[in-house]
């Protein structure tokens, strides 16, 4: 049955007034999904109620808010151009290598990207700023403790040095997303037994925290992992919904975009425990608009 199909006069008139009682569009949203709504079919009723000229969900409406139209529509992602086929990609004077790529979730598994020199360069760079982390996170009573993310971390400024320009530059190239619109690199150190549960990269749009969240660039729609090392065993970047591992490799990457903030995108992932050694990953989000 197609989405029109489903979206009765008796669906709007009730979302009609559901609106006029004072819920708002996210809690709408939110209650049909969890009554059992398609995400996109619940977004795509509530965006034809508030405008009923619609006829593509796309269509801007000036009552429709942002989310209820991301939600519709799907966003526009980050995508890296593999259309001529070939195993190679060359990115300024790289040539990077395409290791895996899948349609649903996008997932793509790059090989090289980056050098080890600028790995080593990474690790080093962050590493005295990460003991540094560690003394803020034990004086301030945990509030830095997320017991579901046992590694360390540290943000590097977008652009903050050649070497950072570098790669963003590359990475920007490679996924044909500005560098303006990525946060900046966030660098992770897993000692063995750390992990990272699995989770979804986007913001919530149920948490109340997430709309001042929005307003320095919109929604994450992708994510870059990348390498910095290879533990001698264990750190798998794992996706359970779609059963993939994607083993760590010293300089290779793993790439995947998600057009709205829902579980549908099948993007749960995670970095599966360390067995031994370290684990170093440097990450870098792509968000909607100019991240600031
Ligand atoms: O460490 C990994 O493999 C995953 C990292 C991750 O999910 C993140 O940085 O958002
Ligand atoms: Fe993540």
């Amino acid at each position: 049955m197609s989405a029109q199909q489903l979206i009765t006069a008796e669906l709007r008139q009730w979302i009609g007034a559901q609106l006029a009682q004072g819920c708002s569009q996210e809690q709408l949203l939110a209650a049909m999904q969890s009554s059992g709504w398609d995400a996109s079919v619940a977004a795509t009723a509530l965006a034809q109620t508030l405008d009923p000229s619609l006829v593509q969900p796309m269509a801007a409406g000036p009552a429709i808010s942002q989310a209820v139209r991301d939600a519709a529509a799907g966003s526009a992602v980050p995508e890296p151009d593999l259309s001529g086929g070939r195993p190679v990609i060359r990115v300024g004077d790289r040539e990077v290598r395409v290791l895996l790529s899948l349609r649903h979730p996008r997932v793509v598994v790059f090989g090289g990207l980056l050098s080890d020199e600028e790995c080593d360069a990474m690790v080093a760079q962050s590493e005295a700023r990460l003991a540094r982390s560690e003394t803020v996170a034990a004086k301030d009573s945990g509030s830095e403790v997320n017991a579901a993310r046992t590694s360390e971390g540290m943000f590097f400024e977008r652009g903050e040095n050649e070497l950072i320009r570098r790669i963003e530059a590359r990475l920007a190239a490679l996924i044909n997303w500005p560098v303006d619109h990525g946060e900046g690199l966030q660098v992770l150190r897993y000692r063995p037994g750390a992990e990272y549960l699995p989770h979804y990269d986007y913001f919530d749009p149920g948490m109340s925290s997430t709309p001042a969240i929005l307003k320095r660039g919109g929604q994450r729609v992708g994510t870059l992992v990348m390498y910095l090392n290879t533990p001698a065993a264990g750190g798998a970047t794992i996706f359970p919904d779609i059963g993939l591992d994607v083993l760590p490799v010293k300089g290779n990457a793993v790439f995947f975009s998600y057009d709205r903030p829902q579980p549908q995108t099948l993007t749960l992932h995670g970095g599966a425990p360390v067995r031994e050694g370290e684990k170093w990953v440097a990450t870098k989000w792509l968000r909607q608009g100019v991240f600031v």
